[in-house]
């Protein structure tokens, strides 16, 4: 049965998976804003990349969170420290039944939701995607994975959660459901957090930090750090899981980096500090020792706003 999915944030990850269910016929609203909007209003986003080309119209697109008016699924998709503002917004979806699923990186993001949403109406969600808005109204897949993940927090495999994941059957992204989806959330921010880190403190992609033994010996350490947050948390993170995902990191395409590091050479805000920096923070809460994690969000820091302004 086809459900009316919600986008709120029609950038990288809510363009990129809204954007191809719908171009896939889908019953999506983008909710987007500012030039991007304008942008889309005029000509519809065009999604670009190697799983081919496609342009959603610009009646798929919505200004607000108020003028989506019905959905049975809300997707969020904004940057982190836009999560808080809208979950305020959502509270009127969420109560007439709507599911509210992130798929932000970070591991505190459901906290964030049930501040503001009822907590039954909370999904977990996890998405693997490498893609950027190019200019406005143009989302760019930048090639390797396109996957999504889905689960109740309790693991039920509900209704709603099955038919979530079997809306992009054909679409071209793989959805699954999973049983255990606060660990799927960690196991993706042990990787995220690893080259979000790695490639945005060396300022390079993957394939030079894998290669370097330095940097790549950084990768891991980042990686086994938040391993050992998240098992101190009693989340059951396979004590090798970091050296499995640095073998994986090995299979990635050598151009590839992480959404924080395109922030980063762009100028933009980082998320820095619900990543290598929530590392640093949780550590701390639990005794656990977190060393290169602190250091590469001080290193950061200066960036952490966006641009630092010339020393004067
Ligand atoms: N990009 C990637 O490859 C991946 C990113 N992620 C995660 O997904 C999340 C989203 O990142 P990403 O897609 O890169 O972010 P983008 O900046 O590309 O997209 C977010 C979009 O949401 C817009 N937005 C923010 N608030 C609102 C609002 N209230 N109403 C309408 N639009 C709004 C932003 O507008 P404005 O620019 O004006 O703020 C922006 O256009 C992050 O947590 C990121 O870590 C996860 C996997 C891969
Ligand atoms: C590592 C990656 C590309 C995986 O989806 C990601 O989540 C990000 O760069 O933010």
């Amino acid at each position: 049965m086809d459900m009316r999915v919600a986008v709120v944030g029609a950038g990288g990850v809510g363009g990129y998976f809204g954007g191809r269910l719908a171009a896939a016929g889908g019953d999506v609203m983008l909710v987007a804003r500012g030039r991007h909007l304008e942008a889309i209003r005029a000509n519809g986003l065009s999604i670009r990349g190697a799983a081919g080309d496609v342009t959603v119209p610009p009646g798929a697109v919505v200004p607000s969170v108020d003028a989506v008016g019905r959905a049975d699924v809300v997707l969020v998709a904004v940057k982190l420290w836009d999560t808080e503002d809208v979950a305020r917004q959502l509270r009127p979806l969420a109560e007439s039944g709507a599911a509210v699923v992130s798929l932000q990186n970070g591991v505190e993001t459901r906290e964030a939701l049930r501040r503001h949403l009822p907590e039954e109406s909370l999904l977990g969600g996890v998405c693997y995607v490498s893609a950027v808005i190019e200019q406005p109204g143009v989302v760019v897949h930048r090639g390797g994975f396109q996957k999504l993940v889905f689960g109740e927090y309790d693991g039920r495999r509900s209704e709603r959660v099955v038919e979530l994941a079997a809306q992009w059957a054909g679409a071209g992204p793989e959805a699954e459901v999973s049983t255990d989806i606060t660990r799927m959330i960690w196991e993706k921010f042990v990787f995220l957090v690893g080259l979000s880190a790695a490639t945005t403190a060396v300022r390079q992609p993957i394939g030079v930090v894998r290669g370097d033994a330095g940097s790549r010996a950084l990768l891991l350490d980042v990686m086994r750090e938040t391993v050992a947050v998240g098992r101190a948390r009693g989340v059951a993170l396979d004590p090798s899981f970091a050296d499995e995902r640095l073998a994986f990191c090995d299979t990635l395409p050598p151009d590839m980096a992480a959404s924080m590091h395109h922030d980063l050479t762009h100028g933009n805000r980082l998320e820095l500090p619900w990543l290598s920096g929530a590392v640093a923070r949780l550590g701390a809460e639990l005794g656990v020792p977190t060393p290169r994690n602190s250091t590469v969000a001080d290193i950061l820091s200066p960036y952490v706003q966006g641009a630092p302004a010339t020393a004067g």
